[in-house]
This record gives structure tokens, sequence and C-alpha cells, in this order.
């Protein structure tokens, strides 16, 4: 393995419940939405607009309403999730090893740079990533490849080279589509919800699986 790709929102943090949670309020109290849980959790995947697309159809707002109720939704997040803000267990020695080694390491997140830089400076850390590819580098969020292939492109290295941290399954069948393997933390998933993606190396709660060490 010549290079590593992080997800964000999941993986590094652990935070998917307050983008659900966000987004469920943004649904149903602004929109008109009536949503359950069940109904919003699967749909945590992908840029803010194709997530409010899959939920309201694709001509329910303009380009303006998608830009503002995304600052809105995340203004929000960032708000509730602040005080818990911190890196998995095991994740700051990992990340500061792959470093000191020159592993280049990238972020592919479907979240805007708004997050991305929330988590990167708040807890200092963006001297870790070589490349960041956000929200507002792709097309087509993920499932499709294009967020970790640009991050590849990015690194200089070739996708089969890179391994992927995911937390989704629609983030791990991305990386299957970018022809990369990967590896699942369970912060938001279970298993048995990846076992159609053959790319799937190993589940680990946390960065403190022995798991890490290999790779290093
Ligand atoms: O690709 P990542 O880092 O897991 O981010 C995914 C999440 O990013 C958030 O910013 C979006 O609002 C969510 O809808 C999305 O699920």
């Amino acid at each position: 393995m010549k290079a590593f790709i992080f997800d964000l929102n999941g993986t590094m943090i652990h935070d998917m419940e307050y983008h659900t949670k966000a987004w469920q309020h943004i649904f149903n109290h602004e929109l008109g939405g009536n949503f359950t849980w069940e109904e919003v959790k699967p749909q945590m995947y992908g840029k803010n607009g194709e997530v409010l697309e899959r939920m309201f159809g694709p001509d329910r707002f303009t380009a303006e309403e998608i830009e503002q109720l995304s600052v809105a939704k995340e203004q929000r997040y960032q708000d509730e999730f602040r005080p818990y803000l911190q890196l998995l267990p095991g994740l700051a020695e990992f990340l500061e090893r792959a470093y000191q080694q020159g592993i280049p390491v990238a972020i592919g997140s479907a979240a805007i740079p708004f997050n991305i830089d929330f988590v990167l400076d708040t807890l200092d850390i963006r001297r870790y990533f070589r490349a960041i590819v956000s929200a507002d580098d792709v097309t087509l969020s993920k499932p499709h490849p294009e967020t970790f292939l640009k991050a590849a492109a990015q690194l200089g290295v070739a996708p089969a080279d890179c391994l992927v941290f995911e937390d989704v399954p629609k983030g791990a069948e991305a990386a299957q589509n970018a022809g990369m393997n990967t590896v699942i933390l369970t912060t938001t998933h279970q298993p048995h919800e990846f076992a159609h993606l053959p790319n799937v190396l190993h589940f680990a709660e946390d960065f403190t699986d022995s798991f890490f060490q290999t790779l290093l």
C-alpha cells in the first residue's frame, strides 16, 4: 500500500449522528417533510445537494436554495457537535506515524470545505494531509468514484495502491468503483451492511485496532 485516503465524517470523527440530526431538523422543520430517523440515516452520503435531491426530488430547489440550506445544515451540525469534536482513538498516533514514514495521505470527503476546515483547523491536523478533495471539487460524489480518484491523482499514486478508510456502505462502494480496497470504521454501520462489497479488508471500531499497525 502506497497511500491512504480518509473519508472524514464517521471515519476520522464520530459525528454521523449529528449530521443525521441536523438534516432531519432541516427536512422536517424547514422544508415541510416528515421523515423518520430510519429514513434519514441511510441517506447520509454524498454532497448536500445530492442528499436534498434524493429526499425532495430533482426540481424542488434552485442552486441558491441548495447553497443556503447546505450552510444552514452545517452551521447547525457544527454548533451541536463542537463540544464533542475529537479524533477517533488511535488516529492521532496513526497519522503521526504515517507522516513520519512519508506515506502520502489525503482526505476524500463529501463534506463542503466549511466542515473540513472546521475539523482540520480546530484539531490542528491539516499538516498531515497532502491532498483534500471536498464536495466542491467533484461533479458527482460517492458512490461515484470521482472523489477517491481525484485524491489518488493529487497524491500521484495509482488507485490500486491507495487504501481507503470509510464508515458507510456507499463510501465503500465508491472505493470499489475507484478500484481501491477499504477498511471500515464501525462507528455508524454494522459489518453485515457491507456484505455485498468485496473490497472490504477489515472492520475496526477505531484506530487502536492492531490491524492498523500492520499498515505502517
Ligand atoms: O464523505 P463524508 O466525509 O463521510 O461526509 C458525508 C457527509 O457529509 C456531510 O457534510 C453531509 O451533509 C452529509 O450529508 C454527508 O453524509
